[in-house]
């Protein structure tokens, strides 16, 4: 069968994405092949989902015929470049889809001169095919190149499309979100152990009531700050909480904590 699906880099993204588009049964193990430097990766990945896999990131250009992914740190995107620079044959046209951080559809299309390129930020809820993924065209692509995006960042959660302004911004919020939320659900149940939970049940508790909230909010529409005044009983334990975040500067340290993450997925680019 022939390769439709390359893969650059099988850390955590790239296996998260990799898991659910065999599972949609979108690719076949046999049309994917993923290109790792860790051997410990390689064996792994080859013997969980019996794809093709190589050290070689150029054969990987040269062998998938629709879409090359590509889901390596930012930090060796200039690297893998220069290292594909000259190597790339004008044969080659697959779809580049990159998750990097802070990368730009001018350097991607810099590093892959003519081929259509798509800029996403998937997050990491992705795996349990909850995520959400931001994603903007690249100027060579076209209404085929946007619907295989779409289809492969449906089988992980939802898709938006956004103008490439704003990928900085998607990064600080849902890219790097999901970190801030476990922050939280560990925080609470501190804050349960702290008032004599045991942690198991503190665990659990914690994690349902963000699981449920957000199920709340998404099922019955209704804003947070109406939710909010919902729980809140006049004179109330709540009411007492709420005062103390406030006191604490919770909503400030979450506005504050995207707009760094946003900076810094600008400053990875640079
Ligand atoms: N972890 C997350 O929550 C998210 C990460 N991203 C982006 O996804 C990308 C990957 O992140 P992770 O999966 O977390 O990192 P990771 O470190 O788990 O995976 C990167 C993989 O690339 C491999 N690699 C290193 N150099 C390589 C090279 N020259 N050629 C091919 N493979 C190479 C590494 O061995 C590793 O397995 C990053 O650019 C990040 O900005 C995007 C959204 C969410
Ligand atoms: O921390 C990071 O740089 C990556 C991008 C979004 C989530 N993780």
């Amino acid at each position: 069968m022939t390769i439709r699906f390359g893969l650059i880099g099988g850390g955590v993204m790239g296996e998260a994405l990799l898991s659910r588009l065999l599972v949609h049964g979108i690719y076949q193990p046999s049309e994917v092949i993923v290109s790792e430097p860790l051997l410990a990766r390689q064996g792994f990945l080859q013997q969980q989902y019996d794809v093709t896999v190589t050290a070689d990131n150029s054969s990987v250009f040269a062998l998938a015929s629709e879409v090359v992914f590509l889901a390596v740190k930012p930090q060796v995107f200039s690297a893998m470049a220069q290292e594909l620079a000259g190597i790339l044959e004008a044969a080659y046209s697959p779809l580049v889809i990159s998750i990097l951080a802070g990368v730009s559809l001018n350097q991607l299309e810099g590093a892959f001169p003519q081929l259509p390129v798509i800029r996403a930020m998937p997050n990491t809820p992705a795996t349990v095919g909850a995520g959400i993924t931001a994603m903007c065209l690249g100027a060579y692509t076209n209404t085929k190149h946007q619907q295989i995006a779409q289809q492969i960042f449906s089988a992980v959660g939802e898709v938006v499309e956004v103008s490439e302004t704003l990928m900085d911004a998607v990064t600080g919020l849902s890219g790097s979100g999901p970190a801030y939320v476990a922050l939280m659900v560990e925080a609470l149940a501190d804050g349960g152990v702290a008032a004599g939970l045991p942690r198991g049940i503190a665990n659990q508790l914690a994690l349902q009531t963000v699981l449920g909230t957000a199920r709340l909010l998404e099922e019955s529409k209704i804003h947070p700050a109406e939710l909010k005044d919902r729980v809140t009983s006049p004179g109330g334990t709540t009411i007492a909480g709420v005062a103390q975040l406030e006191r604490a500067g919770f909503r400030s340290a979450l506005i504050e904590a995207v707009r760094a993450a946003a900076q810094r997925s600008q400053e990875l680019g640079k």
